[in-house]
């Protein structure tokens, strides 16, 4: 560590380190801790641009051609940050990041390294799909591995292996994904190639965003980005920045974050911070399914949705729409009435992946694509020509719809009974990776089991009303009371 702080003074860091030290912490790796109180707003450590490293700042895409890097694809998605990162390495001494490189870990928890058996234990979770290997693994051959074999100069034959492997591109995805931030570019900054789409293809994100300090504080809500975010990212603002990278992230614990001017980027305090304390950035507050998938970690905090049990606020489980189409309509899911309104859902751009949280409240779109598939022809005509979804209504239909829906996802993990996960946790002892993977999948069958309970509830307001002898007429509205309720979401 030594040596990399004065590598990170040596070119232009300033780290005020009567304030902040690196030290380890059992569990998380490398932090960085307050050496005495530190104030609300004081600035700890500050780096110029150039220090970043990016498509930008590397001189590879300039020697390699920015034609020729566009040729092959490079200013897409992560693969010609990879390549700079990999290119920058081989560079032994000469290169100018060789310090900051060296100090990165080159193994890590993240389920893309894991194996058929560990994953298994994932099965079922959010997790899954989006690992991305395949997808990371294409890059590589189709993009990465030709375009090195085209500049002998740049790659000479004998650095291929070690420094240019698929196992290399592997750690240096991962680098970036645990580790890299969204640096926009100042207004007004030359692009190298802005007449080009740089658009990131990604499956991955980059990990945290930064914000600009003459703008708004950006909130911390508003600072999360979802997977449809990550997709619109420009490659050309994902960077690595040293020193920003090496502080830890817990659930609703960020005391500092990094903001960016013209030249210089600044690690500032946004809480005051006591002696001894960890100073936390924040990666977005996310699930554990996404930071296990980037970081391979999971926090564990005690939670209201779990009567103070440990677990993550954050969680979620996904539901696909073929879920709900196949629960709703069995074996005639793909005749053609459902195919048309189906179709016509996605085309008005309905969702196909609903979320349910531990917000004791449904997604309105859920019920509303239940109803959806439910109606009669001559509804659906009607509901087609005035381009309305049908109102997020629950009756004691939908309800038991809701029920099967969720009991099916429940069905989806490795293992169904949601004591024997948590008899494992307490009890059982097991590598790291699997004791994730029973953490994550235990919060997603909490949050399903939670949403089961609040259908028991509704059902048994519902039966209250028609014993009232509205049976028929009246419907327990979204909001999960009878009558007139006009909320759009049903709640718990
Ligand atoms: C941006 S780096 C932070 C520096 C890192 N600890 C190191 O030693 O280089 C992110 C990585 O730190 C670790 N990490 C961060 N926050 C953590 C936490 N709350 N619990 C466990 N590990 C954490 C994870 O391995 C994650 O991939």
């Amino acid at each position: 560590m030594d040596d990399f702080v004065a590598w990170f003074q040596h070119n232009g860091g300033v780290l005020d380190t009567s304030m902040m030290g690196i030290t380890d912490f059992p569990g998380s790796g490398r932090g960085a801790v307050a050496l005495q109180d530190i104030p609300e707003n004081h600035t700890i450590f500050t780096l110029p641009r150039s220090l970043t490293l990016s498509t930008q700042t590397s001189t590879l895409p300039s020697a390699f051609g920015f034609e020729a890097w566009r040729k092959h694809k490079l200013n897409k998605g992560w693969v010609g940050l990879i390549l700079c990162m990999m290119w920058e390495e081989a560079q032994g001494n000469q290169g100018k990041w060789i310090t900051y490189l060296a100090s990165l870990p080159t193994q890590f928890d993240t389920p893309i390294f894991w194996s058929d058996e560990e994953l298994q234990e994932l099965q079922g979770t959010t997790v899954v799909d989006k690992i991305g290997r395949v997808e990371a693994e294409r890059d590589y051959h189709e993009k990465l591995a030709p375009a090195i074999k085209t500049r002998p100069d740049l790659f000479p034959f004998d650095q291929i292996d070690p420094w240019y492997t698929l196992h290399r591109y592997h750690i240096t995805g991962s680098r970036i994904l645990s580790r890299s931030f969204n640096v926009e570019r100042w207004e007004g900054e030359v692009e190298q190639d802005a007449e080009h789409d740089t658009r990131a293809n990604t499956s991955i994100g980059s990990a945290m965003d930064i914000d600009d300090s003459v703008g708004e504080a950006v909130d911390e809500e508003n600072s999360e980005r979802d997977s449809d975010d990550e997709e619109v990212e420009d490659a050309l603002d994902i960077a690595m920045v040293p020193m920003a990278d090496i502080l830890n992230a817990r659930y609703d614990s960020v005391n500092a974050k990094l903001f960016y001017e013209k030249h210089h980027l600044h690690m500032v305090t946004t809480k005051p911070i006591k002696a001894g304390e960890q100073i936390f950035n924040t990666y977005g507050d996310l699930p554990n399914s996404d930071l296990l998938r980037r970081y391979g970690h999971v926090d564990l905090v005690p939670c209201p949705h779990l009567k103070g049990a440990l677990g993550n606020p954050q969680d979620v489980v996904e539901i696909r729409a073929d879920l709900v189409i196949n629960a709703v309509c069995g074996d005639v899911s793909n005749d053609e009435t459902h195919r048309e309104r189906i179709d016509w859902w996605l085309d008005e751009g309905g969702d196909d992946v609903f979320i349910i949280d531990a917000d004791p409240i449904f997604p309105e779109a859920l019920t509303s694509f239940i109803r959806l598939l439910l109606l009669t022809q001559e509804e659906w005509e009607k509901t087609r020509e005035k381009r309305r979804p049908p109102k997020a209504k629950l009756d004691l239909q939908v309800s038991l719809l809701l029920r099967r829906i969720f009991e099916k996802r429940l069905s989806s993990y490795q293992s169904l009974d949601l004591e024997v996960d948590v008899k494992l946790l307490a009890f059982g002892s097991f590598t790291l990776n699997k004791k994730h993977a029973i953490i994550v999948r235990l919060g997603e069958k909490q949050i399903l089991a939670g949403a089961l309970e609040t259908l028991r509830l509704m059902d048994a307001a519902l039966s209250d009303a028609g014993n009232n002898g509205s049976k028929g007429k009246r419907r327990v509205a979204s909001g999960g009371t009878t009558g007139e309720g006009k909320s759009k979401r049903a709640r718990h």
